[in-house]
């Protein structure tokens, strides 16, 4: 058999149009394709390329799967790191008890060095003895350095002050000639001294000038309009505040403020005659600086809050460390029934009878209710004393030098036990106390 016989054996029943026949050449160079195993209604979208050798278009062909392939790769080593990234923040976030709500949150940090703020607030922050951050200022630091407007929610005695003044001495850097930039607000002038002791200690070093009004006489003459703005941060409850505020011309300028935090808002907006909503939109109206940036801090979640916040504060963070409303899991807790209103009375000597170890701290509801408690414990011989609002400044400020005294480790004689249990009701979040009831 020639090779004659042989093609018309194998093209038996085939025809070929006269002026469209394959070229001996083409047959030759055709290899094996992949794609003759494919089934015949993928074959159908395939179009051969006449003009091209076909070995050529495959090299081809495959070179450009190998980029592509190799950039997929790429993509997805990314894509698969970005979610690792994911899991662990979210994996820290649960192990700090963090939770978080809102559009692009900065991750929490591990350590005070993550910062990245000024290397002398890291070390002020260890000169108060301060090992690590605390979970709320983990997750309400960073959220802050970066500008954004934040609800935080986190117990009692968990740092919240550091977790808003760290942010604050960084972000204000030193002090300008601006008037004030800074305001906090806190329900109390107790609390807002606090904070004042806080701020003095972070900012060491900075010379900033850091307010708190506390002679509403003296502070109509200090931030009227004749002051040479030589303030930067003012820490006062909203009721003085607004006296000075209401004043013709107000006794003091707010729209240089940048930063508002209000502390312990959740007793800011209590309902009532305690609630301090009002002067609230009085103040905000006087910041009136559109750059300026709300943070709000509590230890309590309010429904109250959460919707001020969310009306009021673009782009709102909500970060709630532990449960919501619980207490901090720092402090051992007990609860005790009594049964009557006498009956609080009788466990109460009952506790003191097995015998408690002072520094011990009673809240009451009322000035009444701590003064009549204050008369009984007396008459059973115990030392005690009583803070309200009934007792003047200058009681205040006595108690506030022994307890002053006391921390300089004065000599001791017989009233340290009083000076101990002063020292406790001044400070609540004193590590001192012991029991607080
Ligand atoms: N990172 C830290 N490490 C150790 N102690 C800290 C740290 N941050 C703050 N503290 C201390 O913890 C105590 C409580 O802090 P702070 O008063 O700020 O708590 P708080 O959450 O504001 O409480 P409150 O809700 O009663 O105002 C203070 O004595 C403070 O000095």
């Amino acid at each position: 058999m020639d090779t004659y016989d042989i093609f018309k054996k194998l093209t038996k029943s085939l025809r070929f149009p006269k002026n469209n026949r394959v070229s001996s050449i083409e047959i030759k160079n055709i290899v094996p394709n992949p794609e003759d195993n494919k089934p015949n209604h993928v074959k159908k979208n395939i179009k051969i390329n006449h003009e091209d050798s076909i070995t050529l278009l495959r090299d081809i062909k495959q070179h450009q799967q190998g980029k592509k392939r190799k950039h997929s790769n790429e993509e997805d080593l990314k894509q698969k790191k970005l979610i690792l990234e994911r899991e662990e923040v979210k994996h820290y976030r649960n192990a700090n008890n963090i939770s978080v709500v809102g559009r692009r949150i900065p991750d929490p940090v591990r350590s005070f060095e993550q910062f990245n703020v000024d290397e002398s607030i890291i070390e002020n922050l260890k000169k108060c003895g301060y090992v690590e951050p605390t979970p709320i200022q983990k997750q309400a630091v960073p959220i802050l350095l970066e500008g954004r407007q934040l609800l935080a929610c986190a117990p009692t005695g968990s740092g919240k002050t550091a977790a808003f003044m760290i942010p604050i001495i960084h972000h204000l850097k030193g002090p300008q000639k601006q008037g004030f930039r800074v305001l906090i607000l806190c329900p109390t002038r107790e609390l807002a001294s606090q904070t004042q002791r806080e701020c003095v200690r972070l900012s060491e070093g900075r010379s900033f000038r850091i307010h708190i009004i506390s002679k509403i006489n003296k502070a109509l003459n200090q931030y009227g309009p004749k002051s040479n703005k030589k303030y930067d941060i003012l820490i006062t409850t909203p009721n003085r505040l607004c006296y000075l505020l209401k004043q013709d011309p107000p006794a003091i300028q707010l729209s240089n403020i940048q930063w508002l935090i209000i502390d312990e808002a959740d007793k800011l907006f209590e309902e009532g005659s305690r609630s301090f909503r009002e002067q609230l939109q009085q103040i905000l109206q006087a910041c009136d600086n559109k750059e300026k940036k709300i943070a709000m801090f509590s230890a309590t979640h309010t429904p109250v809050v959460a919707k001020w916040c969310v009306r009021n504060m673009p782009g709102l963070i909500r970060v709630t460390v532990g449960h919501r409303n619980a207490a901090t899991d720092t402090v051992d807790q007990k609860l005790q029934f009594v049964g009557s209103e006498h009956g609080k009375l009788l466990a109460l000597r009952d506790l003191i009878r097995q015998g408690v170890q002072p520094p011990v701290l009673i809240f009451v509801q009322s000035k009444d209710r701590a003064q009549q408690l204050f008369n009984e414990l007396i008459y059973d011989g115990i030392m005690v004393d009583v803070i309200h609002a009934d007792r003047t400044q200058t009681q205040v400020h006595i108690l506030k030098l022994f307890s002053f005294l006391k921390n300089l480790k004065v000599p001791r004689n017989r009233s340290r036990s009083r000076l101990v249990r002063i020292n406790v009701r001044i400070k609540p979040q004193n590590k001192q106390t012991k029991l607080t009831i």
